[in-house]
């Protein structure tokens, strides 16, 4: 039956699955990169000063003296196709486009910066999207990443007449399908090395110490992940936090200190590992691969080298197939 000319339009009724990921800048200069600072910072669930104590700070201070120093930092690792989070969360979204076949669209979103999770949302409702589910990409539950994202999501329902449906994904620290993507992954980049490492560092973004304590699993997601990839590797491995970022105490060890330290151990050749993001960025690009790499070189190590994130590998993409058809059984036929 047709509907009566003055209805509003229907379209077709679908599912859909929005990747999210932290974001990032749109360009690699000051203006882009405090603009994009002022949002992430004043994030409640990131830092969790009062306001009133905290903005002055971040306005009067950080935002005049950091976007500098980032912009240069993400001038060193920006890609033709931009910054390599967003250009890689894009290829991720890309490779799982048809993966659900043709009444599931796949989509992507940023926490700050753009493309923005209510425009994504927005129009995945217009297309028809009766059922969403919401994907932050963190395989470590935290509340500064992954409820901040999901928090965003329901804000932009909150405005909504006709809401969608919405699931969210689950934490998947500890999935077997994560670990063994991970696993494989370390492996081929170990096999195409020109040295044999001593030691493989995982480094994990770093959170206040204070989260561990106010009860964020992050910190045991973190370890669960490294015991799970160590013992599927069948070597140790050595856990860090990086990224500090102000004056409190952050979770221990940090990685820098443990890759100044290493060589004064004996461990001169030394491999690095992200595990804890699903898509290369600033923070691994430029403060490990970079950076970490100097700072290992400049306290006697001689071979470093840092192994990619399963970004939208072949065998990342498995993974993500893999969660999300779990996460959509019931909404999804045959899932
Ligand atoms: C993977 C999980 C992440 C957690 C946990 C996390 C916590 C966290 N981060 C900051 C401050 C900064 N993080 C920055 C960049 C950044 N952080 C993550 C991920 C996590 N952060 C990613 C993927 C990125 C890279 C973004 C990109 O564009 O590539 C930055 C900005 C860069 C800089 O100026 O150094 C800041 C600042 C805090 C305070 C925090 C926990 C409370
Ligand atoms: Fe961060
Ligand atoms: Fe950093």
């Amino acid at each position: 039956m047709t509907p009566p000319a003055d209805h509003p339009a229907i379209p077709p009724r679908k599912l859909g699955v929005l990747l999210i990921n932290l974001g990032t800048p749109d360009a690699p200069d000051r203006r882009a990169v405090k603009r994009y600072l002022a949002e992430f910072l004043s994030d409640r669930r990131v830092v969790e000063i009062p306001a009133l104590a905290w903005q002055p700070i971040l306005r009067g201070i950080i935002l005049n003296t950091r976007p500098r120093k980032s912009a240069h930092a993400y001038g060193q690792v920006w890609r033709e196709d931009g910054s390599p989070l967003a250009a890689i969360t894009r290829a991720q979204a890309a490779a799982l486009k048809d993966a659900f076949g043709p009444d599931v669209l796949v989509d992507w979103a940023m926490r700050y910066g753009n493309p923005s999770i209510p425009d994504r949302l927005a129009a995945m409702k217009a297309a028809g999207c009766e059922r969403i589910l919401v994907a932050p990409l963190y395989p470590q539950y935290c509340a500064a990443t992954t409820a901040t994202a999901n928090d965003k999501a329901f804000a932009t329902l909150a405005a909504m007449r006709w809401q969608p449906a919405i699931r969210t994904l689950p934490p998947y620290h500890d999935d077997p399908a994560y670990i063994a993507a991970l696993a494989d992954s370390v492996r081929t980049s170990l096999a195409s090395l020109d040295f044999e490492p001593q030691a493989i560092v995982a480094s994990f973004h770093g959170v206040p110490q204070r989260t561990l304590e106010l009860g964020d699993p992050y910190h045991c997601h973190c370890r669960k992940t490294a015991r799970l990839l160590s013992e599927a590797l069948g070597r140790e491995m050595t856990v860090a936090f990086q990224s500090r970022f102000g004056r409190a105490r952050w979770l221990e060890p940090a990685t820098d200190a443990v890759l100044k330290a290493l060589p004064g151990k004996g461990v001169t050749r030394v491999a690095v590992v992200a595990p804890g993001f699903s898509a290369d960025c600033l923070e691994t690009l430029e403060e490990l691969a970079i950076r970490g790499a100097a700072d290992f070189r400049a306290s006697g190590g001689t071979d470093f080298a840092y192994l990619p994130c399963l970004n939208d590998s072949e065998g990342g993409i498995h993974m993500l197939k893999t969660l999300l058809r779990r996460e959509l059984a019931g909404w999804l036929a045959n899932a």
